[in-house]
């Protein structure tokens, strides 16, 4: 498999070179040249084996031997020791229709750590193989930059820096993050949101003389191993709710910001999976919702949000799927993704707008239905959904239709986002390591959302 960019001006790279290069060096985001299609009889075959086993058949089609075979499996069996739970990404009964993928066992408590777990791995891996420095950097509006430290605390040759927007992360995000004390490891709150954030580590990764002389690396979802690594759990989720395949279409629902996660769906689709619809669901910050309904690309105002994760308006991945659904045209993507940039807005035709609907359905979930949503849920089945977990059903419930079957992700653990969920009056006990958080020390770095400032910070860390 070699990797090529949406915008045309990196050709042909291998897995471990697009893996070190995060975001594509002409600006644009890595893909794979092809899309791997997986015949009928090996789909037959995975929907027996264990998650672990199954990561490394989906791995080995876009690692292209770069990685020995037994490596690999070492690789993956370490990653996902980690977890709590024996199956990784196990499945619950919600009803007959409506099944909840859980994706936060892992130990920071949330979907981000499927993927992170592994890029530590290998990110160390690559480190000691190659005798090169690694620095990551990265921008969080809550999980992700406490799954990336998790990944990669304490390990040498690996310095992390992670930027999150001050005072916009939930509290056990906020000292998930800056009560680890390694030396390895820099937090920035920074003045601004996510997108802030988001945007500023973007212009400093696509600066080739900043990013090569700060040996900087991804771990964001512009990273395509992080696409990559959660591609597994749709057909692992898939195999568990429709047993073999050819059963009937299985919908999924997915909590999104970033649009990382729905496509890491889509590619499961084209893959070959039978998914029918791929169900979007945002927060009041509804930019996906918007371009899903209308065909128009175009920030909202930014809104705080029960759910802050997804408190994103510029989705990265959306090039991504751009790009496919435009038809694979490096340069019209180019073009587009650069009027984006000078006029903020990126409209669609007709039949493009047809064609995206012809595989995702949107629906934005405003606070009070995700409260109670929560609320519902909890009442009916007991079971305590986390305010983004609480988007993805609302969203099923809005767009799947009478006896379809719907998967819907469970992103995160309810733990993490204690202040919606007290405000549905539930009292909730919090899981050990997440009560322990509240006795330790905090260690990070206030700074104003100033590209030079960051540069100069994060370039201080590196090289101190
Ligand atoms: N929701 C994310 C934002 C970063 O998105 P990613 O897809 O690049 O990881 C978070 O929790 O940080």
């Amino acid at each position: 498999m070699e990797y090529i960019s949406t915008r045309g001006k990196v050709g042909s790279i291998g897995f471990i070179d697009a893996f070190m290069m995060g975001l594509a060096n002409d600006g644009g985001l890595l893909i794979p040249k092809q899309i791997p299609q997986i015949p009928i009889e090996t789909l037959q075959t995975w929907s027996k084996l264990g998650y672990t086993e199954l990561v490394y058949e989906i791995f080995t089609y876009f690692t292209n031997d770069e990685i020995p075979q037994e490596d690999l499996k070492q690789l993956i069996a370490d990653s996902y020791s980690t977890f709590r739970h024996p199956e990784v990404t196990p499945i619950t009964k919600l009803s007959d229709e409506l099944y909840l993928l859980e994706l936060f066992h892992g130990p920071t408590f949330a979907f981000k750590d499927v993927a992170l777990q592994f890029m530590g791995q290998l990110y160390s891996y690559v480190a000691k193989k190659k005798g090169v420095r690694i620095n990551i950097l990265g921008a969080t509006s809550g999980d992700t930059g406490a799954s990336a430290i998790e990944g990669v605390r304490g390990k040498d040759g690996i310095k992390i820096c992670i930027l999150h927007p001050h005072g916009k992360v939930s509290k056990v995000q906020e000292l998930q993050m800056t009560t680890v004390q390694d030396d390895n490891v820099l937090n920035l709150s920074v003045d601004g949101n996510f997108d802030d954030c988001q945007r500023i580590i973007k212009e400093l990764f696509a600066n080739l003389d900043f990013k090569s002389a700060n040996d900087l690396a991804a771990i964001n979802s512009i990273n395509f191993i992080r696409i990559m690594a959660q591609i597994v759990y749709y057909f692992y989720a898939y195999f568990q709710v429709a047993g073999n395949i050819g059963a009937d279409k299985v919908n999924f629902s997915v909590p999104t910001g970033n649009f990382g996660d729905i496509f890491a769906g889509y590619m499961a689709k084209r893959m070959g999976l039978p998914i029918g619809k791929l169900i979007l669901a945002t927060n009041e910050n509804n930019i996906l919702e918007r371009f899903i309904k209308e065909g128009v690309y175009m920030p909202g105002d930014f809104r705080m949000t029960y759910s802050p994760s997804m408190d994103i308006q510029v989705a990265s991945n959306f090039e991504r799927y751009l790009y496919y659904v435009l038809g694979e045209d490096p340069e019209l993507i180019a073009k587009l993704m650069e009027q984006f940039k000078v006029e903020g807005e990126i409209s669609i035709s007709s039949e493009a707008l047809a064609a995206v609907q012809s595989e995702f359905a949107a629906h934005g979930v405003l606070g009070a239905e995700c409260l109670s949503t929560i609320s519902r849920v909890k009442t009916e089945t007991n079971y305590l959904l986390d305010p983004h977990s609480a988007c993805g059903v609302a969203a099923a419930q809005q767009c799947a239709e009478k006896g379809e079957i719907t998967i819907s992700l469970a992103t995160a653990h309810p733990a993490k986002f204690n202040e919606a969920i007290e405000l549905c009056g539930i009292e909730q006990q919090y899981p050990e390591p997440i009560q322990a958080l509240f006795n330790k020390e905090q260690r990070q770095t206030r700074i104003a959302g100033d590209k030079q400032a960051i540069a100069s910070a994060i370039e201080a860390f590196y090289r101190g």
